[in-house]
């Protein structure tokens, strides 16, 4: 299978190189910046042409939710047109495009977890520019797999365990959320789920059911302050250093753009139609943290 892989170094991106040197029968080519910039329009399509994949996946995307807040032309030229221009070229090729969104697309006011159907009312810039980079990917190639995700992490790049993990080498006292829910997504289980689907598609040929929006996500919910709780206790068990975390509201918080207060995902469909189930929680979070204290050189 040859797969073509719009981001290099995102955490998505990377973990979807990790999880193809595992397999020998997988030709995996990724492109990043500077050679393939989403905001210079023919660089992509030219690369994926000359690549002839089997199956492209988009895992670039503008990430920055509050930067965004202040460049929404940036934001919906990569995460819009971009996304809109890496569909069409793989539709000039004749193959499917998997795609990645997120949980922000919702407005979060719903009182149990999103499924596919459930009506997008982003409250952010950067939710807006995915729901339209969505739209854009859905008219510009029907065979398409919108994999909408959420709250990712990895032992590297940027994402909330690195942070916290950080601070808290830092002696930080940390005050975090705890009026927003969602669902933690560990990018090397989602990089594994999104080549399983992949090769589905190749074994089976393109079928209409896959078309359209899924949520992949892991497996469990919990609030911002939980999972730095989660991350805390992990940290004071390896280094008996101490952990002070305060619970906040997200209006004392004050971040530059809203956040969803319920972002978490029904994953029903994942495992009706394609049979995929993400590991728990805690698995994936003691490998992430393993891989962190492994890159630390030991328990600092
Ligand atoms: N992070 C999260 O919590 C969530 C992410 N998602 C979605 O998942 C996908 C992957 O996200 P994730 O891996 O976390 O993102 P990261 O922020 O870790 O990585 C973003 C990737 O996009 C690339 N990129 C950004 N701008 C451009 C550009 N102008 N041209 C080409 N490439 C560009 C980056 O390239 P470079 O290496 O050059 O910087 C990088 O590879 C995205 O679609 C995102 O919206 C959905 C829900 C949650
Ligand atoms: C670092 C930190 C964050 N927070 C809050 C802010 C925010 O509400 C929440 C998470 O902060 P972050 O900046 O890590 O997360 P954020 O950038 O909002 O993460 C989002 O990224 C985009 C790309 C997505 O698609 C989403 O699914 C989601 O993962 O925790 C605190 O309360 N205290 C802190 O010290
Ligand atoms: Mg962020």
């Amino acid at each position: 299978m040859r797969l073509f892989v719009v981001g290099r170094e995102g955490q998505v991106a990377r973990s979807l190189r990790e999880a193809a040197m595992k397999e020998n029968d997988l030709v995996l080519q990724s492109v990043g910046r500077p050679e393939v910039d989403l905001l210079q329009t023919g660089a992509v399509a030219a690369a994926i042409a000359r690549f002839r994949p089997d199956v492209v996946v988009n895992a670039a995307a503008y990430t920055a939710v509050d930067r965004a807040e202040d460049e929404p032309g940036v934001a919906f030229a990569i995460n819009r047109d971009g996304a809109r221009e890496v569909a069409a070229a793989a539709a000039s090729e004749d193959v499917p495009i998997i795609h990645f969104s997120t949980d922000y697309v919702f407005d979060g006011k719903k009182p149990s977890p999103y499924e596919e159907y459930d009506a997008p009312n982003p409250q952010s810039v950067y939710g807006c520019s995915k729901l339209e980079g969505e739209r854009a990917v859905m008219s510009a190639n029907v065979r398409h797999i919108i994999l909408r995700t959420s709250w990712v992490y990895a032992p590297f790049g940027s994402n909330f365990v690195r942070t916290i993990w950080r601070r808290l080498v830092e002696g930080q006292r940390l005050r975090i959320v705890n009026d927003q829910m969602g669902c933690p997504t560990y990018a090397p289980d989602l990089a594994d789920a999104a080549l399983a689907l992949a090769r589905r598609l190749i074994r089976t040929g393109w079928q209409s059911d896959y078309a359209g929006l899924t949520h992949v996500v892991g497996s469990e919910a919990v609030t911002w302050y939980d999972f730095a709780l989660l991350i805390a206790k992990r940290y004071t068990a390896e280094t008996a250093g101490s952990a002070e975390i305060i619970p906040v509201s997200s209006s004392e918080y004050a971040a530059r753009a809203l956040r969803p207060a319920n972002s978490r995902l029904s994953t029903k469909r994942l495992q009706s139609v394609f049979d995929i189930r993400l590991p728990s929680l805690q698995t994936s979070l003691e490998d992430c943290i393993d891989r962190i204290l492994k890159e630390q050189g030991g328990p600092s």
